[in-house]
């Protein structure tokens, strides 16, 4: 658990500093008194201290709020310490109730119904709250109640987000206990709507808003984040948001919602996440016309320009705070690929579109193989786009390939991937991106194929994955096809079809249409849900479950066991580790059932073992700065004692 000291001695405005170099900063489900609790105490501490009959003075609600707010964020913390003042100083309003009127406020701080007598009166909330004391089971009941009786999934969002500003113990509790009807809200698909609209339905800010006019001032931005010392950092420059291409500031979305999921699926605390948007304008013309777009109303800068921004970013970014965690989202592929390969080595930070993606499509890539009746070194896969993601994962699957004793360009030799033109050759004609090279083909002889039927006729495979964030691409004359090219002896074996563009309006085909194509034989996921559904025939009732292939399985794991490992930076085997855990993680109800993910009910567990190996991975490669005695003792006591230490540490809201 965190623990800080504030200095007073040399200026009125505490400076927190951490006192237990070796704990997490995570605070854990022991810790209820996290370091806003830590603060309230302080400041219910001087407050007595000040007046032992508890009537509180005016200076002393002062000073304790300044103890409270001013540590960390000069701006947001006068604005709190100013409705303090604003609120003690009204005639209607007595000293006593602003202290606790304060804490209501505050969305950390505020356990709604939760508060028992005693802290009622000890935090002069007593008369501002109903009488009921209720735990936070009966305060979902309530919620839930409300969400479900909203038409839209917008308007559920926005529910969710008024709760998440007023008690962010309850929002996810909410989330946590009901991730398969809370997930689609907050993360994809209603995200993408979200962002498409995020500039009419902004009430208050969530994140951090970096415009490249501001290039000089990076560091008093970060500064100015009214938190301290994040962990985990989620950046967008919001120009390939989901497939929804260029939404600008509006991507921000995004960072958002991730960051919801660090803390619902792996419990980082959320006073330790930080989402943040780039600002370099956008091409999106309807925002650029939009009278209430929030952005920079001006055209995207050249991506030289962008680079320098990026890099001083990185280096404000490393330097404010040196221990947090930066992934990248959401970036268009080229500028995706450029500032992996360049920050990858120097600070700690991944790209979840490429290397998240490449280790979620290979968890559920394994389990597929192995319901498949085709065997692993049988497989031929097709991969429709080759972007970020479709590039990402067919690495990833190579990686794989190659661990299991195959030579590289017998592994290479494994993928077809197509773009827009068609297959991806090396003589096609076009300028290749640099990220497509790799994969280019020179097996064709100097026959190009232009449609995806003509590949799948020409490379008959057994796995086609779709990211190519076009809705409907995989046809029923496609579909039909890889069946047939699977099963052409009649064998029983069955094709692996993962249409994985986000959201559902992207969705290279839906789960119905891929159940009836392929006579119920497929091996589904998709990169956001799709229901179950079930089909009678005869008198059996057969329900077809499918597969969620996102990429939220991995990275929150990733960023958990980097962040407990302190890990100097993210490595490939780490990346590697989180699908090969995660393939593992499947319960025995899930293997019966056929599943290759673990349930998303249940991806807070999974989310646990990924971290651990991640861990362990990134003590492999020497880059975890842990104690070496710490490592010697999880070597005695194997993944029981590793758990139970990433358990203590990890947000999970109670009471
Ligand atoms: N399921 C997940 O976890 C996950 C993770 C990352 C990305 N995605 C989704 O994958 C999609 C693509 O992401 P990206 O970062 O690779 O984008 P990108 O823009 O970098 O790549 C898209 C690729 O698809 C190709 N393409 C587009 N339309 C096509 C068509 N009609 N036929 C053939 N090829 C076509 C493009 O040429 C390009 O190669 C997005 O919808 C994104 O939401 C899903
Ligand atoms: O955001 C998601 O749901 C997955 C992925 O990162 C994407 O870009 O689509
Ligand atoms: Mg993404």
């Amino acid at each position: 658990m965190a623990a800080y000291a504030y200095s007073t001695s040399s200026s009125d405005i505490p400076t927190p500093r951490s006192i237990s170099p070796s704990a997490s900063v995570i605070s854990g489900r022991s810790s209820q008194s996290s370091i806003s609790n830590k603060r309230m105490s302080i400041s219910s501490r001087r407050i007595s201290a000040s007046n032992p009959m508890s009537s509180v003075d005016i200076s002393a609600i002062e000073e304790a709020m300044k103890m409270a707010t001013l540590d960390t964020h000069r701006g947001y913390a006068q604005n709190h310490y100013g409705q303090v003042q604003q609120y003690a100083k009204t005639e209607y309003i007595s000293q006593n109730q602003a202290a606790g009127y304060q804490i209501l406020r505050e969305p950390l701080w505020n356990k709604g119904l939760s508060f028992t007598p005693e802290q009622r009166v000890a935090r002069n909330l007593t008369g501002l709250l109903p009488h009921v004391m209720e735990n936070l089971d009966k305060q979902c009941e309530r919620a839930l109640r409300m969400i479900r009786s909203r038409q839209t999934n917008i308007d559920r969002y926005l529910y969710l987000s008024t709760i998440k500003d007023q008690n962010v113990d309850l929002f996810y509790r909410l989330l946590i206990d009901n991730a398969k009807e809370m997930m689609p809200l907050v993360y994809t698909p209603t995200i993408g709507d979200v962002c498409l609209q995020y500039s009419t339905l902004y009430t208050r800010p969530e994140a951090l808003y970096i415009s490249i006019k501001q290039r000089k001032s990076i560091k008093t931005i970060l500064q100015n984040w009214p938190y301290p010392n994040p962990e985990i950092c989620v950046v967008t420059d919001g120009s390939r948001i989901l497939g929804l291409g260029d939404l600008g500031v509006n991507g921000v979305g995004i960072p958002i919602g991730k960051l919801a999921l660090y803390t619902a699926a792996a419990g980082i605390h959320p006073e330790k996440t930080l989402p943040i948007v780039l600002d370099c304008g956008t091409a999106n013309e309807t925002n650029l016309k939009d009278p209430l777009y929030l952005g920079m109303r001006s055209k995207r800068i050249p991506v030289e320009e962008q680079q320098e921004f990026m890099d001083e970013f990185m280096e404000a970014a490393r330097e404010v705070y040196p221990e947090m965690v930066v992934q990248f989202e959401d970036f268009e592929s080229e500028k995706a690929f450029n500032y992996l390969d360049r920050y990858r080595h120097t600070h700690k930070c991944f790209n979840d579109d490429i290397q998240g993606t490449g280790a979620v499509v290979l968890a559920g890539y394994i389990g597929a193989v192995n319901l498949s009746g085709v065997p692993l070194e049988e497989q031929r896969l097709v991969f429709m786009g080759a972007g970020s993601a479709g590039v990402g994962v067919a690495k990833q699957l190579v990686e794989y390939y190659t661990k299991r004793g195959l030579s590289e360009a017998a592994a290479r030799d494994k993928f077809w991937l197509v773009d827009t033109k068609g297959l991806v050759t090396k003589d096609r004609g076009d300028k290749l991106a640099d990220h497509k090279k790799y994969f280019a083909r020179t097996d064709n002889n100097g026959h190009q194929f232009r449609t995806l039927e003509e590949v799948i006729e020409y490379v008959k495979p057994s796995a086609l994955v779709g990211l190519t964030a076009t809705f409907g691409v995989f046809t029923e004359s496609v579909v039909r096809a890889l069946k047939a090219s699977v099963d052409a002896g009649g064998l029983g074996r069955r094709p692996i079809l993962f249409p994985l563009s986000n959201p559902l309006t992207k969705a290279e085909c839906t789960f119905e249409q891929a159940v009836q194509w392929t006579e119920g034989t497929v091996l589904f996921a998709s990169g956001s849900p799709f229901s179950s559904f079930s089909v009678k025939t005869g008198d059996h009732i057969v329900t077809h479950h499918p597969n969620q292939g996102n990429n939220v399985y991995v990275f929150p794991g990733i960023g958990l066991g980097a962040i407990l490992s302190k890990a100097s930076k993210v490595t490939d085997n780490m990346i590697y580790t989180s699908a090969a855990s995660l393939a593992a993680s499947l319960n025995a109800d899930e293997i019966h059932k056929g599943l290759i993910y673990p349930r998303i009910e249940r991806v807070r567990e999974a989310s646990i073992i990924v971290a651990r190996e991640v861990m362990k991975a990134a003590r492999l490669d020497g880059v975890s700065t842990l104690p070496e005695e710490q490592w010697i003792e999880w070597e005695e006591w194997g993944d029981v004692a590793l758990t139970k230490y990433i358990k203590e540490r990890i947000y999970d809201p109670v009471i």
